[in-house]
């Protein structure tokens, strides 16, 4: 869980002033980051003819560092600036260049394009006319090197204050920022490096990296592996989906209990008829139940809530997904048992937590203190956060997850952590990455049932 630090553009200013303060002047950490960019850019492109795009600000006088670190490495380059540097460190790198710089309106393309215009100083969009010369320069280009982040997109949202080309390398300098995770900014390069430029960073907000995870002992047994309970209603697939996921998540025994007639045959193993409320009641007073999930097939009507009632007050750990979501959002999220892991999408997630503003990490942190519960606010970039603060973000994940059951199986999946480990957030958090690496093992056009297939080689590759 704990992989690449994650700041906002306020907090890197904060993290840059106690490195100022600790004497190191900030001039020194635009060498830095010029310096350690060039090195990315140079593996990258060696000596193809490169354009550096410096804008007025600390991103440019960047700009102009990599520039001079890559004109000594023999790389013919060439400078463009929009206007006049305006801080004083920006003008020192400026002058340290002592090269010709064309004016931006003017600059021809280039083989490689390195885009140093605005970094997590953007207050807004671009002039069109600037975006447009962007996208167009690195439109023609063969390689193309965001600085820290894309020129135009928001830095602690995502969001794009204006037209914004895809780049192939974006190159974070000190630290992520959560425009490199969220959507729509996640989605516009192909490969993200982060460059160490000194900075001591929070230890709150972390991009997701894989886990570390742990075999039984030999004096494990089915109940002290864990035994999770799926709480299903009328809908046995999704119900089933989210036990055959449990039972592939590394917990000791699965029950799955359904109202469905005859939906016992199916796996005997697994599931157990439990028609009315008293049933389940039955079944979850059972002390040695690890977790328990409910909301995959559950159902929305009389007996799903009946259902859910009996759940919430139960005592045990709990995932809550699904109908289970939806129902909340009608009757209020006080109910939530505190220390539950909630998997909502966003649709789930605006019937409980509409009321919230921000970035999809400062939504999910606040849903996640309202309820004191992890909340895994699932997407393209999933974000999974404690009431503590504490986040982790997921990118990467396969578009071909688009498909039913899917999330049935993430919420199976995180209640079989959960009986494994004991701890909401870090059982989110593996489910999370095991979820999008069962997808990448499964290649493309797979259906939720190949994604079960897949969980038990992705937890071996993290033994
Ligand atoms: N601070 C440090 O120690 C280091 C920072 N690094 C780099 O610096 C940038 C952040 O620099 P900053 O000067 O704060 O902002 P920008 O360079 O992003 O540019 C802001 C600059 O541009 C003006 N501006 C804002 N929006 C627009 C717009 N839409 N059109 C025109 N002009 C705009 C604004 O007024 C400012 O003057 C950071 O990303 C790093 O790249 C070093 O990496 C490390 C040291
Ligand atoms: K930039």
């Amino acid at each position: 869980m704990t992989g690449t630090p994650i700041l906002t553009a306020a907090q890197m200013r904060e993290a840059e002033q106690a490195v100022f303060a600790s004497g190191i002047p900030e001039y020194e950490l635009m060498e830095r980051a010029g310096v350690a960019a060039a090195e990315i850019i140079w593996r990258a492109g060696a000596k193809r003819d490169a354009l550096v795009l410096c804008g007025p600000g600390n991103n440019g006088g960047d700009g102009f560092v990599i520039a001079r670190q890559l004109r000594s490495r023999g790389v013919p380059v060439r400078v463009a600036a929009l206007g006049e540097s305006r801080t004083e460190s920006a003008r020192k790198a400026r002058a340290a260049w002592n090269g010709p710089v064309e004016p931006f309106d003017q600059a021809g393309p280039a083989t490689q394009i390195i885009d140093a215009l605005f970094g997590t100083g953007l207050s807004r969009g671009l002039d069109a006319v600037v975006a447009e010369r962007l996208c167009d320069l690195t439109g023609r280009a063969a390689f193309s090197y965001a600085v820290d982040l894309p020129s135009g997109v928001d830095t602690d949202s995502g969001a794009l204050l204006s037209a914004v080309p895809d780049f192939g390398i974006c190159i974070a300098l000190g630290a992520l920022k959560p425009a490199h995770v969220l959507h729509p900014a996640a989605g516009l390069y192909r490969r993200l490096v982060c460059a160490d430029i000194g900075i001591a960073t929070s230890d709150t907000i972390h991009h997701l990296s894989p886990p570390h995870l742990v075999r039984p002992l030999a004096s494990d047994h089915k109940y002290s592996r864990g035994l999770v309970a799926v709480v299903g209603g009328e809908m046995a697939g999704a119900g089933r989906l989210a036990a055959h996921a449990a039972a592939r998540s590394g917990a000791g025994m699965v029950r799955h209990l359904t109202s469905l007639d005859g939906a016992a045959a199916l796996d005997a193993v697994i599931t157990r008829q439990a028609r009315g409320v008293d049933e389940v009641k039955a079944y979850l007073a059972d002390r040695r139940l690890a977790a328990v999930v409910v909301g995959p097939g559950l159902g929305r009507g009389g007996d799903a809530r009946d259902r859910l009632a009996a759940v919430l007050p139960c005592g045990h750990p709990l995932v809550l997904d699904a109908d289970a979501l939806t129902l909340l959002g009608g009757a209020g999220a006080e109910g939530i048992p505190h220390g539950s892991i909630l998997t909502p999408h966003e649709g789930e997630f605006a019937a409980l937590f509409g009321d919230l503003q921000g970035s999809k990490i400062n939504r999910a942190v606040g849903a996640a203190q309202r309820v004191s519960a992890v909340v895994v606010l699932k997407g393209a970039d999933s974000v999974i956060a404690a009431p503590d603060g504490r986040v982790a973000v997921a990118t990467g994940a396969s578009p071909w997850l688009s498909t039913a059951g899917t999330g049935d199986v993430l919420a199976g999946l995180a209640a079989g952590r959960l009986a494994v480990t004991g701890d909401p957030f870090r059982a989110a958090c593996e489910a999370v990455w095991l979820h999008g690496e069962a997808a990448r093992r499964a290649g493309a056009a797979f259906v939720a049932g190949d994604l079960i297939a897949q969980l038990p080689a992705a937890i071996g590759s993290r033994l």
